[in-house]
Formats: C-alpha cells, structure tokens, sequence
C-alpha cells in the first residue's frame, strides 16, 4: 500500500498557521512502501495533526487522503488493522493493564507474533523484568518502549512515529531504532516519523518540512 495526499490541511489551523508545505496544501504527496521519510516541525506546526489524518483518526480536514493499493482496502479498520501502525506521541496505553495484556491485545486480532516472539522483543527493549507490571507504575521512557514494542507487533505497510524517542536515553534511542529497522525490513515496509528536529537515526529517503 501506498499513501496519496491531496491538497490537506486541517480545518482548524488557519490559513497563517498553514502555508503551502512538502505536505500541507501540496497538489500530490506520496508516500511509497518501503521507503522512509522524516516530517521536521516546530512544535504546533500540525505533526501530529498529520499522522492522524493519515491513521483516519483525524477527519477535520480538507483534501483527499488515499490509501493506494489492489484490490481496494474495504473499511478504516482493516487499514489500522493490518496495513498502519502507529507509536501515538501520548502512547495510548491501557493504564490498568500489564506491559504484556497491553502488547498481546492487538495481537490477538491479528496474531502477528507468537507469545515467545512477543516476550524476545520485549526482553530486547531491556523490560522483560516488568512483563507483568502495570503500565500505570511504568516509567514515561519505559511506557514509550512498550508503546514500540506494541507497534511492532502487527503487521503494517507503514509504522507512523511521533516524537518517538522524546522520553529515551541514546543507548535506548538506538537499542528500539534498530528494532524498529529490523521490523521495516521483515515487513518490507516503509516509516513516516516526525521531529522537532533532524535526526540520524534511520537511513531517511526523504525529509519533509511542515
Ligand atoms: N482537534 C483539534 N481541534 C482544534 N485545534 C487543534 C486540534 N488538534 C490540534 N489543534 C491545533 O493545531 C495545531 C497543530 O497541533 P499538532 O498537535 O498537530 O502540532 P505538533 O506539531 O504535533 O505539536 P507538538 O510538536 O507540540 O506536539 C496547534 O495549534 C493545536 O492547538
């Protein structure tokens, strides 16, 4: 699948807030699988506006979002189901659920991952000792991680990434950026992540400005 935008912009920002961008009011952006792209943004510039256009969770806008692919994708859940994941900036975890029930929950739409597989990843972003833990008592960078993990674990045609690492450390940063790469590559799938600023920490085909 790949993702066609056309003309967008988020109703709600006003025509000073948005001018025309890599992204916003474009005539065609495409986002091809496989390749990985970086949206650079100062803070309330609408990255995060972006993402969830693209996810579908976000209908306040103007524009055509298109998931291109044969045949058609039949519903929104279907796209979120197998064909989009997402590492959301406020994680959107169950507070009251384990790090494990958090992780397993979506997996068992999909059964993407056997529960081993699951517990490797885990054990990979050093938190296979709090399995078990409420995700209330987690740490923010520990949540963040379970986040990713948690994306990693059903299949998709692109990962979206927003501020991904704002709570790690850079041995953490580069510990679940190879994850990550690793993933992109057993999926053949692509990455559209955003920034505050640049980074190094993916081989980007393109970078983009809101
Ligand atoms: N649902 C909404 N309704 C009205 N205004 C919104 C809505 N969502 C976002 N905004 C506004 O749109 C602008 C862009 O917000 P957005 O969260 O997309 O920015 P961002 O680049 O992700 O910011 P940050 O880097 O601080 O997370 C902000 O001015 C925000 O207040």
């Amino acid at each position: 699948m790949n993702i066609q935008l056309q003309h967008i912009k988020p109703l709600y920002m006003s025509e000073t807030e948005v001018q025309v961008s890599d992204i916003f009011l474009k005539e065609e952006v495409l986002f091809e699988k496989g390749q990985q792209y970086l949206v650079v943004a100062h803070s309330g510039h609408g990255k995060t506006s972006i993402l969830n256009i693209i996810y579908g969770s976000n209908t306040a806008y103007q524009g055509a979002v298109n998931y291109v692919t044969t045949p058609p994708l039949k519903s929104p859940f279907e796209v979120r189901k197998s064909h989009l994941s997402y590492v959301f900036q406020d994680f959107k975890l169950f507070t009251d659920l384990s790090l494990f029930e958090n992780i397993w929950l979506k997996n068992v739409l999909t059964h993407h991952k056997t529960k081993a597989e699951i517990e490797e990843l885990i054990d990979k972003v050093q938190l296979l000792h709090k399995k078990d833990a409420l995700v209330k008592n987690l740490s923010l960078g520990q949540r963040q991680r379970v986040a990713i993990v948690r994306a990693l674990c059903q299949p998709f045609d692109f990962i979206l990434l927003d501020e991904p690492f704002s709570h790690l450390d850079t041995e953490n940063i580069h510990l679940v950026a190879n994850l990550i790469t690793d993933e992109l590559k057993a999926n053949n799938a692509g990455l559209i992540h955003t920034s505050l600023d640049g980074d190094t920490f993916f081989n980007y085909d393109k970078v983009l400005s809101l």
